[in-house]
């Protein structure tokens, strides 16, 4: 890997303004990372590279994310960070970082972007969260939103619920406006119904990114270790799997693991002899 110069790093093709402005045109691109290398994979496809706080879940098997941190956000942050030239890099607020006050979420937000070099963050919330977007944005914070299924209140909705079916869907239009009208640049819809997917996205004037919320949505996000197939504890209906990295990684440690029992492995080329 050839050195980049400070310039190179900080030249960002993508920002948040930019990506607002693709409203209605371009989809909007984004998957997840946690590493460096998974980055650079991610960047070299796609728009936004979001360091989600599924990381807990994918990468350390917690049971939700609840029990997400800061430090987490940050190392994983500061990893994705290396591997990203052009893509907006966002990174989510972990659970109990902003909820409190305004002020503790800039807080929080301002150590993330501080810390981590990312180019926004990306909170749960609609109506509720919206004076807190608010607060951030103006003081030069770009936020995501996130609405419809928020797994961070998990525990408060007693599962991983579609979101937006009967009478929900005017609490769901609602969100969607606040957290517009509070300045987000961009609002991910998770696991919405397809029909108040379609009515946001037809009515905001920002980006919606879906994620089990319709090919209506101007964009789309998935965690990447879900469509690698390299995440196995569960597979929520909305993931395609584009590949099946975990059953070829469990073949080649199979494989591995035969070749040192068999002594196949290491072979001659794989030997130091006494002199060069
Ligand atoms: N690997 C992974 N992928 C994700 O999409 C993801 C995470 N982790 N962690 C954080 C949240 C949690 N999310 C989830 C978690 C579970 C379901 C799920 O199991 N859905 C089931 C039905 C569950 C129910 O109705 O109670 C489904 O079939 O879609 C969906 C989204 C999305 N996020
Ligand atoms: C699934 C996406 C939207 C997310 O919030 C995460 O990966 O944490
Ligand atoms: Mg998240």
């Amino acid at each position: 890997m050839s050195a980049q110069t400070p310039t190179q790093t900080l030249a960002r093709a993508l920002t948040a303004p930019g990506l607002r402005a693709r409203k209605g045109g371009e989809k909007i691109v984004c998957l997840t990372a946690y590493t460096t290398p998974m980055a650079r994979m991610v960047d070299a496809a796609c728009d936004v590279v979001l360091v989600g706080d599924s990381v807990g879940m994918v990468l350390h098997g917690l049971d939700s994310t609840v029990q997400v941190t800061m430090e987490m956000m940050i190392l994983h942050g500061r990893a994705v960070r290396r591997g990203i030239r052009r893509a907006l890099m966002v990174v989510d607020m972990p659970f109990g970082s902003y909820e409190a006050s305004p002020e503790r979420a800039f807080d929080n937000a301002a150590r993330l972007m501080a810390e981590t070099g990312c180019g926004a963050v990306k909170l749960e919330g609609g109506e509720s969260i919206a004076p807190t977007i608010a607060f951030l944005v103006a003081r030069g914070i770009p936020v995501m939103a996130h609405i419809g299924l928020t797994p961070q209140s998990v525990h408060g909705f007693g599962g991983y619920h579609v979101q937006g079916r009967g009478g929900t869907r005017f609490q769901l239009g609602r969100d969607a406006h606040a957290v517009q009208e509070a300045g987000a640049f961009a609002v991910v819809l998770e696991k919405v119904v397809e029909p108040v997917a379609r009515q946001i996205t037809g009515r905001l004037v920002i980006p919606t990114i879906g994620i089990g919320a319709s090919p209506a949505c101007d964009g789309q996000v998935l965690v990447l270790d879900d469509m690698l197939g390299l995440f196995a504890d569960f597979q929520p209906k909305f993931v395609r799997r584009f590949a099946e990295l975990g059953t070829q990684a469990e073949v080649a440690i199979a494989a591995y693991a035969q070749a040192v029992r068999d002594g196949s492995f290491p072979g001659p080329g794989h030997v130091f002899a006494d002199t060069p």
